[in-house]
């Protein structure tokens, strides 16, 4: 269980605050108005924004203090950090080994990743020579490796067009019933929610509000949500 206990976190002038808990193996969405606060939340959990108050625990470790690379943590944003110069396998392969002196029990995870995402005959390949998707794949087989309990997705396929978001996501969604991580995935776009997320967290008016189913949540939006609701229906 994730518990965002009190928090409040700051950037310049804008404050938000959280304080509620993530159920385990759940899919959680994180969607509001641009400039609510999304990204802050995430990068408060995953640790590379010190909250002014409160504290961020994972069970009952206590998470507030630990640096980035040290929580039960694997990330993924939007332009899916992909090294030009190194392969397909080796840009997964950091995800074990930072210094990619893999040996080869690590090889053949990085092996199974790829594998499991469908790039099994594009290791070698240098990201340039994939598709958008496909490099959203290796991306994804990436944090696969990291075997890490906790997910945190900010807009991962905002580059993609409808029909292979609507692929990754899907994939994602399975990923995350196969491995029970927890997963936090913000998105500007509502049906990404309804599409793999059971619960969504709202954050707007310097909130970031308990999760709510999100059917419910979507259904009847409240005030703040609903203006939103109107711009991208
Ligand atoms: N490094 C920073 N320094 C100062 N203010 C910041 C910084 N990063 C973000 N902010 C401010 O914090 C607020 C929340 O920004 P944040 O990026 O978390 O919103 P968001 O909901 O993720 O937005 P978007 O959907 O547009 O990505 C905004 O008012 C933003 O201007």
């Amino acid at each position: 269980m994730l518990t965002l206990d009190a928090l409040t976190l700051t950037q310049d002038s804008f404050h938000l605050t959280a304080d509620f808990t993530i159920k385990s193996g759940t899919r959680t969405a994180v969607i509001g108005p641009s400039g609510a606060g999304k990204s802050t939340l995430l990068a408060a959990i995953s640790g590379f924004l010190s909250p002014t108050r409160g504290s961020i625990r994972w069970y009952d470790t206590d998470l507030t203090r630990t640096a980035p690379g040290e929580r039960p943590i694997a990330m993924l944003f939007q332009d899916n950090n992909l090294f030009p110069h190194l392969t397909v396998a080796q840009n997964v392969g950091l995800g074990l080994r930072p210094n990619l002196r893999l040996n080869s029990e690590e090889q053949s995870t990085v092996t199974a990743a790829l594998a499991r995402v469908g790039l099994d005959s594009m290791q070698s390949r240098k990201p340039a020579q994939l598709s958008g998707g496909q490099q959203s794949r290796v991306a994804l087989a990436r944090v696969l490796v990291q075997s890490r309990p906790l997910i945190l997705l900010d807009e991962p396929f905002a580059a993609l067009g409808p029909a292979l978001k609507s692929e990754m996501l899907d994939l994602v969604s399975e990923l995350q019933t196969e491995t029970s991580a927890t997963l936090l995935m913000v998105s500007h776009d509502p049906s990404d929610a309804r599409r793999i997320a059971g619960q969504t967290v709202l954050v707007a008016d310097r909130v970031a509000h308990a999760p709510q189913e999100t059917s419910a949540l979507l259904d009847d939006p409240p005030a703040a949500l609903k203006s939103y609701l109107g711009e991208s229906f």
